[in-house]
């Protein structure tokens, strides 16, 4: 029985709804009612069809969009929906519509008992604390927040509060239930190696944007895509994992697994590695943040023992993708560096996207960014953070500029 006396069905949230983590987490809570029930979505705007039918379908009682210019499209979208359905007008009651800038950490407070974070970016940080503040407990999908804003969102969460969405943060998790905190020796993180997994630094210098889409595993969203061929997605994880489970980074080690079966493994101190395997389906994750610590029923295929499969693993190559050492270092040295990091990745992956900036000025972009920073105190506000950001931002796209000319 849950604390508002219902038998095991969570009311949930669900922000960046739209997308791909957010469409995901629909296909669960459908295929799971009696265990979970959407009360509120939001998402960017970009897509008020989708959302204004998401919204139908799910019954939800409040619906938010970040940018205001969308409400009133929304509002329209809300009504075309209804009609569609054959609603009348005066029978068909609109959900709550929230508007503009503060909508997502409003939404973030109302009553729910999970909020999952799917929005993309470190736009996310500030509705992760909203919900840690309003005391739900936070499915994270939304790397970012931890890297923008780890020791802010550190204060703000009660033990077990965050639950992980990230495949890999995910399979540490349930593979730590194996032991004691106190006898685990190392978190071994793996990395696909994205579409570009064997090449040489020069033969990275022309690809294209359609080239660093074809995630060869997962199909995911634009950032997480290219941060992921990059190597970027798994320097902003080595840093989620150290704030999830304050390992030192020198004990968190990344393999490189192009089958993503295996999402990150456990080392005990007797020698033993727990493994979390499951081919690669984002459901899961989503499902076991939802329903932990219990499990839902078939939320994705298991593995197919019956069929020969291989199971490879290697090295990192940091000559071609340093962006994982930069990632360490930006971690190691701490403050607001790991801020630095993503905000300059935010507007390099932007400026690639829109044809300003070749694929391997990403990183190097990046790597100049850190070198540049002054120097940045702890965050103790989402203010510090964003301070730390806005810098970051306008260095990395005055690089951009003097790049492109
Ligand atoms: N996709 C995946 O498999 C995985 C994703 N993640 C992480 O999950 C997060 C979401 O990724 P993904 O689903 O791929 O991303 P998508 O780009 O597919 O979706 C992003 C969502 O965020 C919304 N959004 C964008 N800007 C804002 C804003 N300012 N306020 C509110 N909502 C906004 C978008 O709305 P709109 O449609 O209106 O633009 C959309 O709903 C990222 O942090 C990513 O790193 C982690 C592991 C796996
Ligand atoms: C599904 C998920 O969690 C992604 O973060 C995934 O890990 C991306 O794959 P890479 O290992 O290629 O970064
Ligand atoms: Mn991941």
């Amino acid at each position: 029985m849950s604390d508002n006396g219902r038998v095991n069905r969570r009311d949930i949230i669900i922000l960046g709804s739209t997308g791909s983590i957010g469409t995901q987490a629909i296909d669960v809570a459908t295929a799971n009612p009696d265990r979970i029930r959407v009360v509120g979505i939001g998402a960017g705007g970009g897509n008020p069809k989708l959302l204004a039918r998401q919204a139908l379908d799910l019954g939800v009682s409040v619906v938010a969009v970040a940018a205001a210019t969308s409400a009133q499209e929304l509002q329209l979208a809300l009504y075309a929906a209804g009609d569609e359905r054959g609603y009348a007008r005066g029978e068909f009651r609109l959900p709550k519509i929230l508007a503009g800038p503060h909508a997502m950490t409003e939404l973030a407070r109302w009553n729910c008992d999970i909020v999952l974070n799917a929005i993309t970016g470190s736009i996310g940080l500030a509705p992760t604390l909203s919900a840690l503040e309003a005391g739900h407990k936070v499915a994270l999908a939304n790397k970012e927040s931890l890297v923008a804003g780890g020791p802010l969102v550190r204060a703000a969460a009660a033990p077990g509060q965050i639950i992980p969405v990230d495949s890999e943060h995910s399979a540490l998790a349930q593979a730590a239930r194996a032991g004691r905190d106190d006898e685990v020796r190392r978190l071994i993180v793996t990395a696909s190696g994205g579409p570009f997994r064997g090449r040489t630094r020069d033969e990275l210098s022309d690809v294209t944007v359609e080239q660093a889409m074809a995630h060869p595993t997962w199909n995911m969203g634009k950032v997480i895509t290219i941060n992921s061929a990059t190597l970027v997605n798994k320097g902003l994880e080595v840093i989620e994992t150290h704030e999830y489970f304050r390992t030192p980074y020198e004990d968190i080690t990344v393999v490189v697994h192009p089958q993503s079966v295996i999402h990150s493994m456990v080392e005990f101190i007797d020698g033993s590695t727990i493994a979390q395997a499951s081919p690669p389906d984002m459901r899961l994750p989503i499902a076991h943040a939802l329903a932990w610590p219990e499990r839902l029923s078939d939320a994705a295929a298991p593995v197919d023992w019956t069929r020969s499969q291989e199971w490879t693993f290697e090295p990192l190559d940091d000559e071609a993708f340093p962006a994982v050492a930069l990632a360490r270092h930006a971690g190691e040295s701490g403050k607001c560096l790991p801020a630095i990091y993503n905000a300059a990745n935010e507007e390099c992956v932007a400026a690639f996207v829109a044809g300003a900036l070749p694929f391997l000025g990403i990183v190097d972009t990046v790597s100049r960014v850190l070198s540049d920073a002054p120097g940045f105190a702890e965050p103790g506000t989402v203010e510090e953070v964003l301070d730390a950001e806005s810098w970051a931002r306008v260095r990395a796209n005055e690089l951009i500029s003097k790049a492109g000319r």
